[in-house]
């Protein structure tokens, strides 16, 4: 069943309206051409554009005329080492954009960056449910509730959006799309987004791999459902197999890294270049201690964030 609901700017003079004569679900097998039908005749030249999720469509509106163009900022949080990812069309008038894996100790400085650029966020998404902080995704809701939170379906956490793999968030028009790969393993609900392969996709393509790949490395396997295993055979079968040079952003960085290519960690990660078996004998030996914040960081981030916790909201 195939749904989409849209947000519409009229023109790429006029402000954003919701365009309310519009149904908010559709069942037709093309959304795009879906939408192109539902709307009126002075607007179909416009291309619909947004955040396309999978079979369902969370649409904005883009002028033809507009050459597109991606805002890439990597923004880094010193506590946990995370990285958070900002993405936006700023060839859209309303500049849409989506944040990747934000922290809630740095969710005031993104913020003030987006506010500083004129984008508009809306989509504040998670890899996956993360163990060493808390994620930033509900207390952006707190601060502007139309950003809608994402994070897979198979995590079990809460979010306003649930991906599953095979899903597609598109970002104005075709020009910039993110592909939902499971990549199970360090987590069981983990995912990586990658860039769409079309040609008006950004080029060398980048995937956000969120703690399945990191730089030379990988996350670790001994909690949350972790399992080298299937870590093992996400990354050989969902990572290794794109374009050896597409852009690997981690979710993380201990050693000063902040990014690398497919190609690269084919040939040098220490843990992935070797068989399965001896993966498994690496992973099962790390002997990394529980990160600090565990305890905290899981149950907040099962529910978006700590803003969500039954005894915050009682507090
Ligand atoms: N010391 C940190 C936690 C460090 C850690 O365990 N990192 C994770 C990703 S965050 S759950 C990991 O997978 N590391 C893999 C590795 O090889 O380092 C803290 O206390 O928070």
């Amino acid at each position: 069943m195939l749904r989409a609901v849209g947000l519409f700017s009229r023109s790429s003079l006029e402000a954003p309206t919701l365009f309310s004569s519009l149904p908010h679900q559709i069942h037709l097998p093309n959304p795009r051409l879906a939408l192109a039908l539902a709307v009126p005749p002075q607007i179909r030249t416009t291309i619909f554009a947004g955040f396309m999720i999978g079979k369902r469509t969370i649409m904005a509106a883009t002028s033809t005329t507009a050459s597109p163009k991606l805002l890439f900022r990597q923004l880094f949080e010193k506590d946990s080492s995370t990285y958070t990812y900002l993405l936006a069309d700023v060839s859209h008038p309303d500049k849409p954009a989506l944040l990747i894996d934000p922290v809630d100790k740095t969710v005031e400085r993104d913020l003030s960056l987006i506010r500083d650029l004129g984008l508009k966020l809306v989509y504040a998404m998670n890899t996956h449910v993360h163990a060493d902080h808390v994620t930033g995704t509900g207390l952006i809701k707190t601060k502007m509730p139309e950003v809608k939170s994402v994070v897979s379906k198979a995590s079990g956490a809460r979010a306003d959006i649930l991906i599953e793999p095979g899903d597609k968030i598109s970002i104005a028009s075709l020009f910039l799309e993110l592909q939902v790969r499971a990549t199970p393993g360090h987590t069981s609900g983990c995912v990586t987004y990658v860039t769409g392969d079309g040609p008006s996709q950004p080029q060398p393509r980048m995937a956000f791999t969120g703690d399945a790949l990191l730089i030379r490395g990988c996350g670790r396997t001994d909690f949350q459902s972790g399992s080298p295993q299937q870590l093992y055979k996400s990354v050989h079968s969902q990572i290794f197999t794109l374009p050896k040079p597409t852009l690997l952003y981690p979710a993380h960085d201990y050693k000063g890294f902040t990014v690398t290519t497919v190609g690269e960690e084919i040939q040098y990660n220490p843990r992935l270049t070797k068989d399965e078996e001896t993966f498994k004998h690496i992973m099962e030996n790390l002997n990394l201690s529980y990160p600090k914040m565990m305890d905290i960081a899981v149950p907040a981030n099962m529910v978006c964030g700590l803003q969500d916790l039954p005894s915050k909201a009682s507090s």
